[in-house]
């Protein structure tokens, strides 16, 4: 467990960081959110002592981070950054194999180790282990770059923008991916991103800055349906509709849907806690044109295009009881 009590920090005398407090429990993801020059940075290198507070304190495991010595401290973090900052002269193996080198594993677990990880994030190591960077596309050493922090298992992440620097389309998919990693099932990542899309998909918790202090922090839900404040309803507001649909529930739209008899033909099944972005990304339902949804142990059917016309409606949440 991560613990970030009331942190400050100014460059000069200039408040970069003012009185910021989260919690990151095990295994979850939390992602900063902010634009440009909010202070997310800043806050992910505090807690791998990269930038250290002016006054707070980061605890991690219940420990104070500048208690422990540095060295340990940093190896049970890794830390993935748009530059991906491989060692150009080492091979993909080598970078990949630093922290293990570093930790005194032997020669055979380290190989074992790397050729796991290459062909977990889809790098055969055959093609890919004795490359050098520049011998990669974006993607690939974006791959290496959280091969290499996630190589010795260290229990936390820290990702500044880790997908930065792809182009939409790897973007995308790379991201699809690390949400099926299973190396990351068990971690607890804390990742810095000025993509709304990319925040709402991928955390549990998002805690939204601006100017260095903290608008709202909550689920991707609470942020876009419950925001606490104008600046914060704003900062969604370009891609709401999308968004919403990543949030909303079968559950939610169920008052607004009309059903159809149950079909002769056998139809796909969802459950109503699932979101339209979760049902609209299956394929199975293009095949039939109806899905059953799931609700109170009732199964009720309803044609697709339903859901893809939805549009949110603000009295929706409140009248859902
Ligand atoms: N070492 C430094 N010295 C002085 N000012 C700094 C330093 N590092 C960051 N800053 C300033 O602190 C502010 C916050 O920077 P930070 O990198 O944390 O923001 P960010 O939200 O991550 O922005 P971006 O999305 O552009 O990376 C910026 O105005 C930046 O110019």
């Amino acid at each position: 467990m991560i613990e970030v009590r009331q942190v400050s920090r100014q460059f000069g005398n200039r408040p970069v960081v003012s009185d910021i407090s989260f919690t990151v429990k095990e295994k979850e993801t939390l992602v900063l959110l902010g634009s440009s020059g909010s202070g997310k940075t800043t806050t992910l290198k505090m807690l791998n002592r990269l930038i250290e507070p002016d006054s707070g304190e980061i605890l991690i495991g219940g420990k104070n981070v500048l208690h422990q010595p540095l060295e340990q401290l940093r190896r049970s973090i890794g830390y993935v950054i748009q530059q991906t900052g491989l060692f150009p002269h080492y091979t993909v193996a080598e970078n990949i194999a630093i922290v293990p080198h570093l930790l005194k594993w032997s020669k055979e677990a380290i190989k074992q180790r790397v050729k796991h990880l290459l062909e977990t994030l889809g790098l055969p190591p055959a093609q890919f282990a004795a490359r050098y960077p520049h011998e990669l596309s974006g993607g690939q050493q974006q791959r290496v770059g959280l091969a290499r922090a996630l190589a010795a298992n260290p229990p936390i992440l820290l990702m500044d923008e880790p997908f930065g620097a792809l182009d939409p389309v790897i973007r995308h998919n790379i991201r699809q991916e690390f949400l099926n990693l299973e190396e990351l099932k068990d971690k607890t990542i804390v990742m810095v991103t000025h993509d709304v899309t990319e925040a709402v998909l991928l955390a549990n918790q998002i805690c939204l800055l601006s100017e260095g202090k903290i608008l709202q922090t909550g689920t991707a839900r609470e942020l876009l349906l419950q925001p606490v404040n104008t600046l914060g309803k704003e900062f969604f507001d370009q891609n709401r509709f999308q968004l919403e649909r990543m949030v909303y529930t079968l559950a939610d739209i169920f008052p607004r849907l009309t059903f159809t008899p149950t079909p002769d033909t056998h139809v796909p099944v969802f459950d109503s806690e699932l979101t339209l972005w979760e049902i609209l990304n299956k394929d199975q339902y293009d095949k039939t044109g109806i899905i059953g949804i799931r609700q109170q142990s009732q199964l009720y059917y309803v044609p697709v295009t339903q859901l893809l016309s939805f549009m949110p409606e603000a009295d929706l949440l409140n009248s859902r009881k």
